[in-house]
Formats: structure tokens, C-alpha cells, sequence
């Protein structure tokens, strides 16, 4: 993953000398001004593709955070402190910062559009605050000066790269960080999420103060552009309609944040020298903005996917080795009962989906848990997971009382689940999804946790996986994480008889070889035969048997609960 950090870094910085040495070189000093324009705004772009494109949390105000740090510049200026312009404007960023997670803590709890009516009357707010007072200076002329060295346009221009390529880099590497990862997580399955053991209270916070330092940068660099300036910079109007460039490019990726910040500076220019009016360069912004939200692709994925196209290389997809060497190493355990589930009760209006179930997984085996449809089996998995408000009883995990704990608490103290429906954020690949599951592995230990069940290349992007292997993927994340408990919710479902088999194998082996003891719900006799030492039958949220599956499986009552099928299509 640093590897690849590296690799784009070294990218982003060839295509700035690149780039920066032609416009700096071959462009007249006008088209210089403008592209330093196009690095400010992109720097903006950027702090928008954070919060907005990775997280997918909508901010309309994020222009309001650019004006705190232009203001704090300006201020810094007046008071005449120390430092110069490079250190104002990285106070300015973090003046904006207790902003950003200020309006990040509505986010917590509000989604979609109210939040982003949350964010709009933040800056609606911020407009009638700049309308009451004047920025530091504007008034007496004051500018803002530049560092000596930066004075020239074409000097200005190379210290927005700076900062750009700067803010590029940090990003890229967080971007492949686990914080990163649970950013995409977040967006995608805010439940999936916290199962991995991931704060969504943090990563949204930080998403937002990360991103309202990025913004605050980019104000602070127009204060240094501009000298001067005025509330019209950072109206709600500029928020708005910079969000609709970043959802059009995709300003989560660097080349997106560019091309938004040449659209934001160019269109205006263009609609000026052919006498049409402004506002028609929001109207298109909004209208390629529907038109990314409809397609689900933004312009840079669009390039990204043209060029992966041009550029194909046929993808290695991991079969099964044999060769098992490189797995994480086994974690240990206490003995005794791994899971312990007393009395659980768990209601839903009038229905009863579990009445007093009581359930022990002992440490090192595997247990299955049976029942036909509705018989409870998920929300036994979301009471012990977390995933409910409320229930009755008790779950103990080697022995310590979850209750009162967050399903990411659960999920740290180890209790780990897998989904019935595909949660895996499709923007990750498969290694990174692997690392953002289990924490810190190694490339060795990625690739061999990978092969040991099937999986693709860890560099696959997680798109591209087909849904049966995505459940063999989210498997692999759990495993990998290895947690006192495992809780795998029909993980052979969407497999083949071969590959069920098989997988039937891999979930025996996993108390050995990992150390993990495991919850198997499960469709499939096969694969319960197979792999489990222990099983329990629920029907209407009641145990009706528990034990040996070879003696539970020839009850009666099981046969006529959950085979019932099955006897009557034999009789
Ligand atoms: N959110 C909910 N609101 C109301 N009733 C629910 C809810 N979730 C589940 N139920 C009901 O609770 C009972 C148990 O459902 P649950 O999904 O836990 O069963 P299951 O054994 O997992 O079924 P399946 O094998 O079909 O997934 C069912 O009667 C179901 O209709």
C-alpha cells in the first residue's frame, strides 16, 4: 500500500514539474495569473473531494472555511506576525478546523439532504456575518504580502503548486491508510463499517476537520493572490456551486480537483470574451453534476477507466495454491465458553423474533446456527453484533458483558460479522479492503490471506469482483482480523457446490489456524456437516435442538421444523 502511496506520489509530482515547468515557461503572465487561480480553487476542490467524494457526506459550505482562513491571514497580516505568509496560511487551515467539526458533529446523526441543508444554513449564516463586518485590511487597502521569493505571478504560481501537490501527496497517502479506507467504508455501509471495528463518529469528524483545514488553506492562498478581499469570495453561492464541480470531476481524485479548478476559472473567462452571461457556467456545473449523479461516474473516473482500458493488463486471480505459508499468525484465546448468550429476547413491535434463546459457543470450534426463514438467525447475529437498539438478556464474550457497548466497540472487543448483503465499498481494492478489516498486515500476509480463500489479486479493484467472491472477501476481512468470535451470516451463499465444499473445508481450519471460535449460519446441510462441531436450531426465535449436527439434524422436530420440505417431497 506505501508502495503504491509512493508510486501516485511520484506521478503527482512529475506531472507538477512537468506541467508548472510549461506554464511558468511558455505561458504569458496573464495565463499564469489565471492558472494560479486554477491551483487555489483546485486546492479547495480538494478539501470538498475529502469530505463530499470519500466520504459522501454533502458540504455546502465549504467556501465558508476558505473565508475563515483568508481571514485569519489577513488578521495575521494587521497584527503583523511572525512567520510570513507560508505560516498565516497554515494557521488560517487551522483556524478553520474547530469550524469543520463543529459543522461535522450534525453529520453524526443527519444524512443526505439534512445535512445538507445543515451545511447550507452555515453558510447562508456566514454570508450575513461577512455582509456585518470587512476582512482585516480591506478597508485601508492593506495587502497581503507575498514571500519574497513567490513575489512574481509566475513565483506565486509555483507556491500554490507547492501547496497543491503538498496537499495532493498527504491525501494519497491517507487515502490508502486505514483512515482512509474506513472513509470509503463509512460512505458505502455506515453498519459495515462500524462491524470492522471503525468509529463512523471519528472517521465523519475527521473527514470534516481534515477537510476544513484543506479549505482554509485555500483561502489563506487567496489572500495572497487576491491582496485583498471581500465577502463575495466565500458567498454560499461560490460553496454552491463548487460543490457541483466537485460531484461533476471527482475532486476525491488530484487529476479531478485540477480539472474542476480549470472549469471554475476558465468557463467565466470564456463566457466573458463571447458576451454571455455568468450564470450559465452554474447552470452547466449543475448540469454535469446530475448527470455524474445519475451515471454514478464522475469526469476522472471516466478517464481513469478509458485509460485502464487502453492499458490492460490481464489480472492474475488467485486460485487456491495449496500453499498456505505467509497466513497472519494464530492469535490465542482463553478457553472456556468464547461466546455466551443467556435469555436473549429480542422484539419488533408485536413480533417476537428470539424468545429467550440461549446459545454458547466454547472456544476453538466451530457452531452452527439453523432454522428455516424467519426463524431469527439474523437478528441473533445483530443482537450480539450490536446492530440493536435493544434486546433482553445477556451476551457475555469470554466472559465480559457486551451490553451498553457500540456495535464498533463489540467489534474491537472482537466479536466480528460477516453480511448477507454485499457492504464492501466498491472504491477500495481488495487488499485495501483486507487492511481496512484486519488492521495492519503485511503484503505477504495479505496475498497469502487472499489465496487461502480464493480471493483475487490484492490489487483487483473491489468493482470488478463478482458477489459470490465479495462474500468469500468479506470472510477473508474477519478471519484476517482474527477475533475471540466470528459471526458469518450464509457465507456459502451465491457459491457453487465445488467452491461450497471447499470454503467448508477453510471455515474448520479457522480455530487452529487463526485462533478465532465461529458462528456459522447457514442454508447449506453440507456445509454445516461439514464444518461444524456444534449445532443450533432455531424455529419462531426458540432453540428446539442443540448439539452433535449428525444427532440434531435426525430429530424429528428439526426435520419437521426445518426439513419439512425436504420429508414431505421424499414421502
Ligand atoms: N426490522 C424488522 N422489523 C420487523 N420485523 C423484523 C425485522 N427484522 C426481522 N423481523 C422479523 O423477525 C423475525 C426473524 O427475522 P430474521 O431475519 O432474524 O430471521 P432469519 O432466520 O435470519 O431469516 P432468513 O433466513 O430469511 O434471513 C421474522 O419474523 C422477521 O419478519
Amino acid at each position: 500500500m506505501k508502495r503504491a502511496s509512493i508510486r501516485a506520489s511520484l506521478v503527482i509530482l512529475a506531472a507538477a514539474i512537468v506541467l508548472g515547468g510549461v506554464i511558468v515557461g511558455l505561458l504569458p503572465s496573464y495565463w499564469v495569473f489565471l492558472a494560479t487561480s486554477v491551483l487555489i480553487t483546485g486546492v479547495a476542490l480538494q478539501s470538498l473531494g475529502l469530505v463530499a467524494g470519500r466520504t459522501g457526506m454533502i458540504a455546502l459550505c465549504q467556501m465558508s472555511f476558505a473565508g475563515v482562513g483568508a481571514w485569519t491571514v489577513g488578521y495575521l497580516n494587521l497584527a503583523e506576525a511572525p512567520g510570513g505568509l507560508a505560516t498565516w496560511i497554515l494557521l488560517g487551515g487551522f483556524a478553520a478546523v474547530p469550524l469543520g467539526v463543529a459543522i461535522g458533529l450534525p453529520a453524526l446523526r443527519l444524512r443526505g439532504i439534512n445535512l445538507a441543508i445543515v451545511t447550507l444554513s452555515f453558510a447562508a449564516a456566514f454570508d450575513v456575518i461577512l455582509a456585518t463586518m470587512t476582512f482585516p485590511g480591506q478597508t485601508a487597502f492593506i495587502q497581503v504580502p507575498r514571500p519574497a521569493l513567490f513575489d512574481s505571478d509566475e513565483g506565486y504560481f509555483i507556491f500554490a503548486l507547492i501547496f497543491y501537490v503538498a496537499i495532493a501527496v498527504v491525501l494519497e497517502f491517507l487515502a490508502r491508510s486505514r483512515l482512509g479506507a474506513s472513509w470509503l467504508a463509512v460512505r458505502h455501509s455506515e453498519r459495515a463499517a462500524a462491524a470492522h471495528g471503525v468509529s463512523v463518529a471519528k472517521a465523519k469528524l475527521s473527514a470534516f476537520a481534515i477537510s476544513a483545514f484543506i479549505a482554509g488553506i485555500s483561502g489563506g492562498l487567496l489572500a495572497g493572490y487576491l491582496g485583498t478581499l471581500v465577502a463575495e469570495n466565500f458567498s454560499m453561492m461560490q460553496s454552491l456551486s463548487l460543490y457541483a464541480v466537485a460531484v461533476m470531476t471527482g475532486a476525491h481524485f488530484a487529476e479531478g480537483a485540477i480539472i474542476g479548478g480549470i472549469l471554475v476559472v476558465m468557463f467565466p473567462e470564456l463566457l466573458r470574451r463571447f458576451n454571455l452571461p455568468q450564470d450559465l457556467g452554474n447552470v452547466l456545473f449543475a448540469v454535469g453534476a446530475v448527470q455524474a449523479l445519475s451515471t454514478g461516474e464522475t469526469m476522472s473516473e471516466t478517464f481513469r477507466r478509458l485509460f485502464r482500458k487502453l492499458a490492460r493488463r490481464p489480472g492474475r486471480v488467485g486460485g487456491a495454491k495449496g500453499d498456505d505459508g505467509g497466513l497472519p499468525a494464530r492469535v490465542s484465546h482463553p478457553a472456556g465458553a468464547a461466546l455466551q448468550v443467556d435469555k436473549l429476547t429480542v422484539r419488533y413491535g408485536s413480533v417476537v423474533a428470539l424468545d429467550g434463546v440461549d446459545l454458547t459457543v466454547p472456544a476453538g470450534i466451530v457452531a452452527g446456527l439453523i432454522g428455516p426463514n424467519g426463524a431469527g438467525k439474523s437478528t441473533f447475529i445483530d443482537a450480539v453484533s450490536g446492530f440493536l437498539r435493544s434486546y433482553e438478556g445477556s451476551v457475555r464474550l469470554g466472559g465480559v458483558a457486551l451490553e451498553g457497548r457500540s456495535a464498533h466497540e463489540r467489534a474491537r472487543a472482537g466479536v466480528r460479522r460477516t453480511w448477507q448483503t454485499n457492504r464492501i465499498a466498491p472504491e477500495l481494492t481488495v487488499g485495501g479492503y483486507l487492511r481496512l478489516a484486519a488492521g495492519n498486515l503485511t503484503e505477504t500476509e495479505v496475498r497469502a490471506m487472499l489465496d487461502w480463500l480464493d480471493c483475487p489479486d490484492p490489487e483487483t479493484p473491489v468493482v470488478a469482483v463478482d458477489a459470490g467472491t465479495r462474500r468469500l472477501l468479506d470472510v477473508a476481512g474477519v478471519v484476517a482480523a482474527r477475533p475471540a468470535v466470528i459471526l458469518l451470516d450464509e457465507p456459502a451463499a451465491g457459491q457453487s457446490h465445488e467452491e461450497t465444499l471447499r470454503l467448508g473445508r477453510r471455515i474448520a481450519e479457522i480455530p487452529a489456524r487463526f485462533g478465532s471460535s465461529v458462528l456459522l449460519v447457514e442454508r447449506d446441510m453440507d456445509l454445516v456437516r461439514s464444518a461444524c462441531s456444534q449445532v443450533t436450531v432455531l424455529d419462531f426465535g426458540r432453540v428446539i435442538a442443540s448439539g452433535p449436527p449428525a444427532v440434531v439434524l435426525d430429530q424429528s422436530a428439526v426435520k419437521r421444523a426445518y426439513l419439512g420440505i425436504e420429508e414431505s417431497v421424499a414421502a
